[in-house]
């Protein structure tokens, strides 16, 4: 099973992550950017700020195909637990909002982003959604690189919300303006409820 999790930056999903590394032991934890070299060439882009918005998307997807290949499916193969700190629904909601503000004849920005995965991704079998306010999400985050400005992030937060609205089975909701330890609770009982299945 592929648990992933999702939400603006700051929402609180390492800590989540790391919460359930005491709980599941055995399962495979992951996360996206990865530790590979694609992971650090989506770095170098997020630190320019004049990197080409259909580029990073590329080397984001790029990322994203070996860590399918290399990491996920294999522990899939193997009947493991998968649990990912951000995943496809990251560049559906993040890229999708890039693209909306970038210089590209693109329409639909989210679909074409959902349309470059669709012949390759495996998507999860569920999303734990970590919701948070665009304001609190760029505070806790307090980092300065050009993905952490609320404006932006309020338009990431639009797309994560038709992302649920169109697969609201997927999704799980989680109220991230609570304490580190009921956010914990909530989603360790989420994921009890979903592997017991
Ligand atoms: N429920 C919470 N309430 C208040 N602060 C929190 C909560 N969860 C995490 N934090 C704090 O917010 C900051 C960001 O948390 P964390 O790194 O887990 O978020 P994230 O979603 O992984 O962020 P990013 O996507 O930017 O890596 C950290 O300082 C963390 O201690
Ligand atoms: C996977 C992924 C990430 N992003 C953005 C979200 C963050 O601002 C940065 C780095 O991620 P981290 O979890 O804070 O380390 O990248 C993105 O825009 N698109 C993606 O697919």
């Amino acid at each position: 099973m592929l648990i992933t999790l999702e939400g603006l930056d700051g929402s609180g999903k390492t800590t989540v992550w790391e919460a359930l590394h005491d709980v599941y032991s055995d399962a495979t934890f992951t996360r996206e950017p990865t530790n590979s070299w694609y992971g650090d060439a989506v770095y170098r882009s997020l630190s320019d700020p004049d990197a080409d918005p259909l580029a990073e998307l590329f080397l984001y997807t790029a990322d994203h195909a070996n860590h399918l290949s290399e990491t996920v499916e294999p522990a899939l193969a193997d009947g493991d637990l998968v649990i990912s700190d951000r995943y496809s629904d990251s560049r559906f909601a993040y890229q999708g909002a890039t693209l909306a503000r970038a210089d590209v004849d693109i329409e639909r920005p989210l679909e074409y982003v959902r349309g470059v995965h669709a012949a390759f991704s495996r998507p999860p079998d569920a999303t734990i959604y970590l919701d948070l306010d665009p304001k609190t999400a760029a505070e806790r985050a307090g980092r300065t690189d050009k993905f952490e400005r609320d404006g932006y992030l309020a338009a990431v937060g639009e797309n994560y919300e038709r992302l649920i609205d169109a697969d609201p089975g997927r999704f799980h909701r989680v109220d991230a303006t609570r304490s580190p330890e009921d956010v914990i609770a909530r989603v360790e009982a989420i994921v009890a409820n979903l592997v017991e299945r």
